[in-house]
């Protein structure tokens, strides 16, 4: 099958390149001012069409600029296991964004496909997801996506609306894997994950409705906010407290988010109340693959009240230290968990002293990556256990599949100690998301 220069050239047209603007793919995908994006999202949807048929899967796209402000936007591509698109293919993107002739814009994707064989790969039928978060130019831009999907022929797209960057990543996976992909099934795979590795786990927190166990989540303004409740209503016996929501006249990202608290050390609106002091926070950004707490203590200064901030380093220890404390117990018990392999990633910007801790310290293989999700998830991958966080609260716990079968399949008579193995599987069905989610993150 060829590709079908008329039609890509008639859809083409609609969408022309502001001109004197080169638009670079940055380390998740295009950003700018969300009025000049129509003509480069509408790419973006060629892209992620052409990728569909070279895998012969689902791909996903989401219209969302993260932590940016909100006249911002941008366009974000999943791949068929739900990670980031693949680097090889950011330069043809990047070339096609920019592309100022129509026809050359034809001759661009030709020789792409050419050069990878796209559609010897293919079957007729690919398919690419569309989501966007909550600004305002993203109906306008999904529907530019969607144009540029289906300019391609034999692929079709699917809108599915306003969702997360982690949702949209999950249910790109999911339905590559052929189980249930709805939002419900999301939260019902949070939900017996949190149900399992919080609520079971640890006896005492049982009633985690008591006031003293609120969480009080910070969600930016943004969809973050919007989603954690209907993740609320089906877990049971917890009482979250979300602030922020967007619904009171709060703008997306301004003076709330991870980006914020994390960057400036400052309580985001409608915190930092006496009334929530020692309380555990949470703050999301706009799209909700972010997140980093804080809780705030009396200080003697003219505020009465300071910030102490958990960021995406802090998180990570914490988990580094808790994994590893299991394993070790584990690895003493049964012979063939000594080879099992748990290392962390981080990138150059992480606080030394948490990098020296993990390594001195704790004992753990520690890799540091360039910024962007996609090289740390990358190397997190690797390991049979891998952590990774940014500073700035990208991050998630990854179980290498084969390791994770093995672990549950191991009687749990093997083990002296049989909390251990139980509290490594469970940890496993919490972030079983596989993509940097705050959601996971909440607890
Ligand atoms: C998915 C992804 O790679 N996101 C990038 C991107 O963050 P966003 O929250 O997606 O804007 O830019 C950050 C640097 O500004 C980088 O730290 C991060 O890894």
């Amino acid at each position: 099958m060829g590709l079908d220069a008329s039609r890509l050239i008639k859809a083409a047209s609609g969408f022309p390149l502001p001109p004197g603007i080169h638009f670079s793919y940055g380390t998740a995908g295009f950003r700018a001012d969300g009025s000049i994006l129509d003509c480069v999202v509408f790419r973006a949807g060629i892209v992620a069409a052409l990728r569909s048929l070279n895998t012969g899967s689902t791909i996903g796209l989401m219209i969302t600029a993260s932590h940016n402000p909100i006249q911002d936007n941008g366009v974000k591509i999943a791949d068929p296991n739900g990670d980031m698109l693949s680097q090889e293919w950011e330069p043809f993107a990047e070339s096609l964004a920019n592309e100022s002739n129509l026809e050359n814009v034809v001759q661009v994707v030709e020789d792409f496909m050419q050069k990878n064989g796209v559609f010897k790969v293919s079957a007729s039928s690919g398919k690419v997801l569309l989501a966007r978060d909550t600004r305002p130019s993203g109906g306008r831009l999904l529907d530019a996506a969607k144009q540029g999907v289906e300019a391609i022929a034999g692929v079709s797209a699917e809108v599915i609306g306003v969702l997360t960057t982690p949702q949209l990543h999950w249910m790109v996976r999911a339905t590559n894997r052929g189980v249930g992909a709805s939002e419900h099934d999301y939260y019902s795979q949070i939900s017996s994950g949190f149900k399992r590795c919080i609520v079971d786990m640890i006896p005492m927190r049982k009633n985690l409705a008591s006031p003293s166990e609120l969480v009080i989540v910070d969600g930016a303004n943004g969809v973050g906010a919007m989603k954690l409740s209907g993740l609320q209503a089906i877990i049971p016996n917890v009482q979250l407290n979300v602030r922020n929501c967007g619904s009171e006249g709060g703008i997306l990202n301004e003076l709330v988010g991870a980006d914020y608290v994390q960057k400036e050390r400052k309580f985001p609106q409608n915190f930092g109340h006496a009334s929530d002091l020692t309380k555990m926070c949470a703050s999301f950004d706009g799209d909700a693959d972010r997140i980093v707490f804080f809780y705030s203590q009396k200080s003697e200064d003219a505020e009465g009240i300071t910030l102490r901030l958990l960021d995406g380093d802090k998180i990570l220890t914490l988990l580094a230290i808790f994994i590893q404390k299991h394993l070790q117990e584990l690895r003493s018990e049964v012979h063939w968990l000594s080879s099992v392999n748990f290392g962390v990633v981080q990138t150059a910007y992480a606080n030394g002293a948490s990098t020296k801790f993990l390594k001195e310290n704790l004992g753990v293989e520690v890799v540091l990556t360039p910024t962007g999700v996609k090289h740390l998830h990358h190397k997190a991958a690797q390991y049979d256990i891998g952590i990774y966080f940014e500073a700035n609260g990208h991050g998630t716990v990854l179980f290498k599949e084969e390791f994770f079968a093995v672990l549950t399949k191991t009687a749990p008579s093997e083990f002296r100690t049989e909390g251990g193995l139980r509290t490594l599987c469970r940890i496993s069905s919490l972030y079983c998301i596989q993509s940097s989610t705050a959601l996971t993150s909440n607890k």
